[in-house]
């Protein structure tokens, strides 16, 4: 973050946040942990009905849970720690912290072209014609960035990898994961990806999901190797619009599939959209559309996911509980929401 802490708007999370949408990756089952009783009475059966019969396995899944919710009860200020603590991070390749338009694929910046975002219809015509596909109700694909920029990247992951001894998991369905907003790379190099760029993309794109009002964002990278974490559950995301950049092409298949927005009855009989990884291409989906990552078969993907946020969709039902959002405060790494005058949750937008 290029401000000191000090100045950094107040941010939020929905109190869910704290014990919902909790992934029993063995299970394949998200849960919700209030107290013991209420979760035998909620999870048992359905936990036995995939495989956890035994006492002894139910007690391992009970303690996981509430290890999870112990960890989501510390993980704003462990955060804020580490944060603090990246600043001292010395990068090997400097150079990426701040966005240069060399890092960007020459079709990417054609296709940004100020006259290529007067309205939607150009600007598909625009994606059409650099590279970029439909694949799909709001599923689009492009190449952004230079494969040069994405082995820099890869490296700096690795190095931050090795040379940080704590740091948060981005979510509890990738174990590889490394929290770009707590290295502190979001704050300059993707806040100007974001503002300078992406921006005018949804406010065209993804007009019905807050497009046009994004004011904050999480990001993160996921790695998936044959061995340990070959996929990805499915799920969705926590925010309007999210986008799954490839960064390597040492890997084979590990492809997107994307099914019906979580909610939307009408899209209960969509056909599933599957795209393939690119090394540098895009994908921008709905965050609420259900997707899920094909397995990998042979050695490691590693992508830079990034969850767009807009509090004026968001204030109004919590897409992870469905509700208004019961909101309280935390010191950073809020989830979007915004209260009373503040403008905007996020400090880097
Ligand atoms: O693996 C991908 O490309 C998508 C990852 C994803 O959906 C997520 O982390 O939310
Ligand atoms: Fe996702």
């Amino acid at each position: 973050m290029s401000q000191p802490l000090t100045a950094l708007r107040t941010e939020y999370v929905c109190s869910c946040f704290f014990n919902r949408q909790i992934f029993i990756k063995k299970y394949g089952l998200h849960v919700t942990y209030e107290d013991d009783n209420q979760f035998e009475k909620d999870f048992r059966q359905s936990l036995r009905f995939r495989g956890c019969s035994t006492e002894k396995q139910y007690s391992e899944v009970l303690l996981q849970v509430k290890t999870e919710v112990e960890r989501r009860k510390s993980y704003h200020s462990t955060f804020l720690s580490n944060f603090m603590r990246n600043k001292e991070y010395r990068y090997i390749h400097p150079e990426i912290i701040q966005l240069q338009t060399r890092f960007l694929d020459q079709r990417f910046l054609d296709m940004m072209q100020e006259n290529n975002l007067q309205d939607t219809d150009t600007l598909l015509q625009a994606l059409a014609a650099n590279g970029g596909h439909v694949h799909g109700p709001q599923v689009y694909s492009f190449p952004i960035f230079t494969k040069d920029f994405c082995q820099l990247l890869i490296e700096e992951i690795s190095n931050f990898k090795q040379s940080t001894q704590e740091r948060s998991l981005p979510n509890t369905m990738n174990f590889e994961g490394v929290s770009l907003d707590e290295m502190g790379f979001s704050c300059t190099f993707l806040t100007s990806l974001i503002k300078n760029y992406f921006q005018s993309i949804t406010k065209l794109l993804f007009s019905n999901w807050g497009g046009g009002a994004i004011d904050s964002f999480k990001s993160f990278v996921v790695q998936y190797d044959k061995d340990k974490h070959p996929s990805l559950s499915k799920h969705f995301d926590n925010g309007e619009v999210s986008m799954s950049i490839c960064l390597n092409s040492e890997f084979e298949a590990g492809d997107l599939q994307l099914e019906q927005v979580f909610g939307q009855e009408e899209d209960l009989d969509m056909e599933p959209v599957v795209v393939k990884q690119q090394m540098g291409h895009c994908i921008m989906h709905r965050s609420r559309q259900f997707h899920f990552a094909h397995p990998i078969t042979s050695g490691v993907r590693t992508n830079m996911i990034v969850w767009m946020r807009s509090s004026s969709i968001r204030n109004q039902m919590c897409p992870m509980c469905g509700q208004t959002p019961d909101i309280q405060e935390v010191q950073i790494a809020g989830d979007g929401f915004t209260l009373g005058q503040d403008s905007a949750a996020c400090s880097c937008l």
